[in-house]
């Protein structure tokens, strides 16, 4: 489809595509998941590419003012599509994400409709999502506030019930309690979850959702009592100031009681509160929904990054034989490999580990439907460690390969400076990594309480049951070889996290409290988080190549891949295989010396492995990652599109330039 977009001009990368050892409509199926989900992805963003209302390429160079209406016009055009086209959700969401470009419609239908669809009754979704879905209103998720974002029982505002007229009056008692951040807050939600401490019979009950009307349907100005805005600009140009992330003060507003999310606790025309027999932490489903779909855009992030670094690293080339013979595409440099391939390896770790992290959530949540919330803690856990572990590795990345591109990759029509500042803030957003990790470290310290006394773990830490050997084996691996092997290198991933979180158990039993031993071995409990997590992800790519898949060599490619991201990690976390005894030094070196080999393995199909990403140029938005690798045409162009080359003589050359420039000349004639 790429292909298509391009149009059919010279192909500078048809070299590289040649080399290729695989069926790449295969790789493409074994990426998307299915069939289906190739054809209809290629469907959408061949729509959003063809369509010049969702023309990206000067982005950058817009105002916030601009760069803001363009984005109202894109989601209104987008919303016009969508009901002329009749397309189904599964197309609107692909539409939306093609269009690429940060905005309310996100928090619309990515919190405002589950946060109701999770928290509401039945007739409060039938009230609410009725408008919702036909965007008669705009809703956002309105928790965080100016003093408090991860502590979410730290919250300030405040719901208070009053019998007498059967109403909350919802209010903003202290600076910090001011709402911050939330996502079309500022200029265009109508409607939010409002989150707030619930107030009934002189009682604080703690945070519950409340859905607020904030605008009015009419002109669209604040209701009473509501002081509302942007919070200001943010991070990079174009990027996430596409956003109009909001503040929001509530002076004593007044709403029904019935327009409290009532499926987990509810409040009686009396004042009573009552509370449904569901664990309390349901309130928080929305974010455990959301940080499920995180790890499917950090995967999508990072493959753009790398496919934009790889085709790059195909074409640039710098330096040459002694003899004065071609220069070296740079992509030929055995750095470049050691520091792209796990990159592009981690893409698809991610990929798969969220297409598995979707079937656990929807397994997850028809279990909680029949009332069984024993997988809740799991799915917390996996949940939060993954979003964790993958959008830092994203983030990180999306910087390394602007690195990679050299001096060009600095360059906003690279595409990566706007990458990293779009996904630089899921570190934050949707819990901050290190908080989230922390609740991986508490589910951990839990599992190994529960296992020394005798309780067998399930799911993701079902490993933890096979304590005996664990704790004591020694890696078999012998040769390079032995690292080919999935089962050794399983048994070293489980073996690490087991001992750092056993470890992180026995030093918290030593001190005085568990809460003290806990704050003290925090940096080491991350630690061990992020060792768990590392385990999922290449347990779940190991069993991603136990399934049927397709096509001529896709699956060799994807053994190479996996055993690329499983052995980067043991070569950059190896001082916690040794220092746990996982493996040896030798060992350590011998997965190192594999790891070369793979490297060497996956060059010749580097340019067809990002091809299988399947993006369109469009998609893209990037003149160094270009599908036909006409990259010194295409940075020509953009540099001629930047506002400063409007005049050949730039504003401020008479005010500024002219008169330093004639006084400087004046004073070196005396
Ligand atoms: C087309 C392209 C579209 C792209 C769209 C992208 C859209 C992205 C838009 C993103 C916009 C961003 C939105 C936001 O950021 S919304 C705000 C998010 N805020 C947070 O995430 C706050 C983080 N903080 C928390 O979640 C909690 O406060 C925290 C878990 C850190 C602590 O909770 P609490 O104070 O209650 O304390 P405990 O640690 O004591 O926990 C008590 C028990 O509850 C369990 N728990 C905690 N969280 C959950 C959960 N989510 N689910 C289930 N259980 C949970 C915890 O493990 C404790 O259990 P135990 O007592 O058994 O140990
Ligand atoms: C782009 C963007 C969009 C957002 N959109 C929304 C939205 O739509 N709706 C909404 O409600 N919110 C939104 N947020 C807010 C977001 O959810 C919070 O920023 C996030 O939960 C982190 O909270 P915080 O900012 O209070 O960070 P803090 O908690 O203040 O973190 C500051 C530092 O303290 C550390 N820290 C905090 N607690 C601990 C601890 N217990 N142990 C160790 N270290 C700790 C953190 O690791 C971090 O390094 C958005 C944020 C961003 C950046």
């Amino acid at each position: 489809m790429a292909a298509a977009d391009w149009g059919g001009k010279a192909d500078h990368l048809a070299g590289e595509r040649a080399t290729a050892q695989f069926d790449v409509d295969g790789m493409k199926v074994a990426w998307a998941g299915s069939r289906h989900a190739v054809e209809v992805a290629d469907r959408m963003a061949c729509l959003v590419a063809s369509d010049p209302v969702f023309r990206k390429d000067t982005r950058t160079m817009l105002s916030r003012k601009e760069l803001f209406k363009d984005t109202l016009k894109k989601a209104a055009h987008a919303w016009k599509r969508t009901v002329e086209l009749h397309l189904t959700e599964e197309e609107a969401n692909l539409l939306r994400l093609y269009i690429d470009q940060p905005g309310y419609v996100d928090l619309h239908w990515v919190m405002f409709v589950p946060a109701i669809k999770g928290q509401g009754t039945e007739e409060q979704q039938k009230k609410w999502l009725t408008m919702a879905y036909k965007f008669q209103i705009i809703g956002t998720y309105a928790q965080t506030e100016l003093g408090h974002g991860s502590n979410v029982q730290g919250l300030e505002t405040t719901a208070t019930f009053d019998p007498s007229t059967d109403e909350f009056i919802m209010h903003s008692p202290t600076l910090t309690s001011s709402k911050w951040w939330p996502g079309g807050l500022g200029k265009t939600s109508t409607h939010a979850v409002v989150y707030a401490r619930l107030i009934t019979e002189g009682k604080d009950y703690g945070i519950h959702g409340f859905i607020m009307q904030l605008r009015s349907l009419d002109d669209h100005s604040p209701l009473p009592g509501i002081t509302i805005g942007d919070i200001g600009g943010k991070f990079g140009s174009g990027a996430y100031n596409s956003m109009d992330n909001g503040v929001m003060r509530l002076d004593h507003v007044r709403i029904p009681r019935d327009q409290m999310l009532m499926r987990l606790a509810q409040v009686t025309r009396e004042g009573k509160y009552v509370h449904s027999d569901v664990p309390k932490q349901l309130l928080y489903g929305t974010m455990v929904y959301v940080r499920q779909t995180i790890v499917a855009d950090a995967s999508r992030a990072l493959s753009r990054a790398v496919c934009i670094a790889v085709r790059y690293g195909a074409i640039r080339k710098q330096f040459g034989s002694k003899a004065g013979g071609p220069e070296t595409q740079v992509l030929n440099y055995k750095t470049q490999q050691s520091r792209l391939f796990p990159f592009l390896a981690s893409a698809y770790a991610f990929r798969f580990v969220g297409q598995w992290l979707k079937w656990l959530y929807t397994d997850v949540t028809q279990k909680l439907e029949s009332k069984d919330f024993s997988t809740l803690p799991e799915a917390h856990a996996c949940t939060a460690g993954l979003k964790s572990v993958t959008t830092s590795a994203t983030a990180d990345a999306i910087e390394e390969c602007q690195k990679l591109c050299g001096g060009h990759g600095y360059l906003n029509s690279s595409g990566l400076p706007e990458l990293f500042a779009v996904n630089l803030p899921a570190c934050t957003y949707e819990g901050d990594n290190v908080v989230l990790l922390l609740q991986v470290a508490r589910f951990l310290m839990k599992t190994v309480s529960q296992v020394a006394s005798g309780k067998q773990p399930v799911g993701t830490t079902a490993y933890m049951g096979n304590i005996q050997h664990l704790m004591q084996c020694k890696s078999v691996v012998n040769t390079v070889e032995d690292w080919l092997n999935p089962a050794a290198i399983k048994e070293v991933f489980e073996a690490r996290a087991l001992r750092m979180a056993v470890n992180c158990a026995q030093n918290i039993s030593k001190a005085p409290s568990q809460e003290e031993g806990f704050s003290e071995l925090s940096p080491d409990l991350v630690e061990a988080a992020v060792a768990h997590v590392q385990l999922i992800i290449v347990t779940k790519f190991i069993e991603k190549l136990q399934e049927d898949i397709l096509g001529h060599g896709v699956k060799e490619q994807l053994q190479k891949l996996c055993g690329i991201y499983a052995l980067h990690l043991i070569h950059k976390h190896l001082g916690d295989f040794l220092s746990t005894g996982c493996v040896t030094a030798r060992q350590g070196s011998l997965a190192n010396e594999r790891l070369g080999k793979l490297y060497a393995q996956v060059r010749p199909n580097a340019v067809a492995l990002v091809d299988a990403f399947d993006y369109t140029d469009h998609y893209l938005g990037s003149a160094l990652g270009r599908y036909d690798g006409d990259v010194y045409s295409a940075l020509y162009k953009e540099a001629w599109k930047d506002p400063l080359n409007e005049t050949v003589v730039p504003d401020g050359y008479q005010e500024h330039l002219r008169p330093l420039l004639k006084q400087q000349l004046k004073l070196s004639r005396l």
